[in-house]
C-alpha cells in the first residue's frame, strides 16, 4: 500500500515536568489514497488525539506523521497552510462547528475566497457543494439554526469538501444525530468518496458506525492500537479482549443474547481486572 498518510510510532504528551502525561504511546498506522481508516475506542483512549495531531493542532512528542511523503510534525506555517487544503475535518457537533451569525454560502464560499478563488466561481462552487451533499441551493441565504442537525452536518461536510481536499478527518461526525439520520450521512460520506476518491480518518466510538463506513479498523485502547486489519476480521476474529468486550458492548435486539452478552462483557472486565493487578 503506498500511504496517503502515515503515522508512526506516534508518541503525545499534555503538560510539562513532573505534570506531563502521555496520552498516545507510538501508534501506527497507514492511510491509502481513497480508503476509509475508523479508528475506534472508549472515551478518553486519545481519537481525537490523534485526530487533531494529523491536523496539526497538537504536537507530537516524537514519532512522525506523513502526508503524501511530507513529513507533518515538523511543518512550518506556509507548509501547514499548504496542507490544510489537502487535510480538512469534519467535528462532531454541527450545532457548534458552524458560525450562526453566517449565511450558508458564506461559511462555504468564504474559504475559497481566501484561497484566491474570485466570487463569482466560488459562488458557482458553494452551488455544487451544496447539491452534492444533498442541500437545496437556496440553503445559500440561510442560517444554521434553520436547519436540522442532519442538515448541519451537510453543510459541515460541503465545507470540508471545498477545497478538494484528499484526506478528511471525520471526529464522530454523527455521534450527534438519531439513526435514521446517522444511517442517511453515513451513505453520504461513502457516496462522496466514490466520487471524488477521498479518503477518511474515520472516529467514532461506536462499533456499528466503523464497520457501516470503513474498509480498516484500528482499535485504540488507553493510547495504544491493539488491533487492526480489515473491518469484518476485526469484528469477526477480535483478538484482543477488550476489542472482545467493545462487541459485547453492542446491543442486539433479543434480551437473552443481551443478558449473555452482558455476562461475557463482565468477565472479561474481571479477567482484565485481575491480570493488571497482577502486573
Ligand atoms: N489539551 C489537553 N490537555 C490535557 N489533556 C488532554 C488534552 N486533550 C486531551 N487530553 C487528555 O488526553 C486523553 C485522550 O483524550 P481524547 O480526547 O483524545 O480521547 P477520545 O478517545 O477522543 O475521547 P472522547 O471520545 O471522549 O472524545 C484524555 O485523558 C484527555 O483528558
Amino acid at each position: 500500500m503506498s500511504a496517503l498518510l502515515a503515522v508512526d510510532q506516534l508518541r503525545v504528551r499534555f503538560g510539562t515536568g513532573k505534570r506531563a502525561t502521555e496520552v498516545l504511546h507510538g501508534v501506527s498506522f497507514e492511510i491509502a489514497p481513497s480508503e476509509t481508516l475508523g479508528l475506534v475506542g472508549e472515551s478518553g483512549s486519545g481519537k481525537t488525539t490523534i485526530g487533531r495531531t494529523v491536523l496539526g493542532l497538537v504536537k507530537a512528542h516524537s514519532g512522525a506523521v506523513s502526508f503524501d511523503g511530507r513529513d507533518i510534525t515538523s511543518a512550518g506555517r506556509r507548509e501547514r497552510r499548504a496542507l490544510a487544503k489537502d487535510i480538512q475535518v469534519v467535528f462532531q457537533d454541527p450545532y457548534s462547528s458552524l458560525n450562526p451569525a453566517m449565511a450558508i454560502g458564506d461559511i462555504l464560499s468564504e474559504p475559497l475566497i481566501m484561497q484566491g478563488v474570485s466570487r463569482r466561481d466560488a459562488r458557482a462552487r458553494v452551488r455544487t457543494l451544496l447539491d452534492q451533499v444533498g442541500l437545496p441551493s437556496d440553503a445559500t441565504d440561510r442560517r444554521p439554526q434553520e436547519f436540522s442537525g442532519g442538515q448541519r452536518q451537510r453543510v459541515a461536510i460541503a465545507r470540508a469538501l471545498a477545497p478538494e481536499p484528499r484526506l478528511i478527518v471525520c471526529d464522530e461526525p454523527v455521534s450527534a444525530l438519531d439513526l435514521t439520520t446517522q444511517a442517511r450521512v453515513l451513505d453520504l460520506f461513502a457516496e462522496i468518496q466514490q466520487r471524488t476518491g477521498v479518503a477518511y480518518l474515520f472516529i467514532s466510538h461506536d462499533l456499528a458506525v466503523v464497520r457501516h463506513i470503513s474498509d480498516r479498523a484500528c482499535v485504540l485502547y488507553r493510547g495504544d492500537i491493539v488491533e487492526t486489519g480489515q473491518v469484518d476480521d476485526v469484528i469477526s476474529r477480535p483478538t484482543h479482549a477488550y476489542t472482545r468486550r467493545l462487541i459485547l458492548a453492542a446491543p442486539v435486539a433479543d434480551p437473552d443474547r443481551q443478558a449473555e452478552r452482558r455476562r461475557e462483557r463482565r468477565r472479561l472486565l474481571d479477567l482484565e481486572r485481575s491480570t493488571e493487578a497482577v502486573a
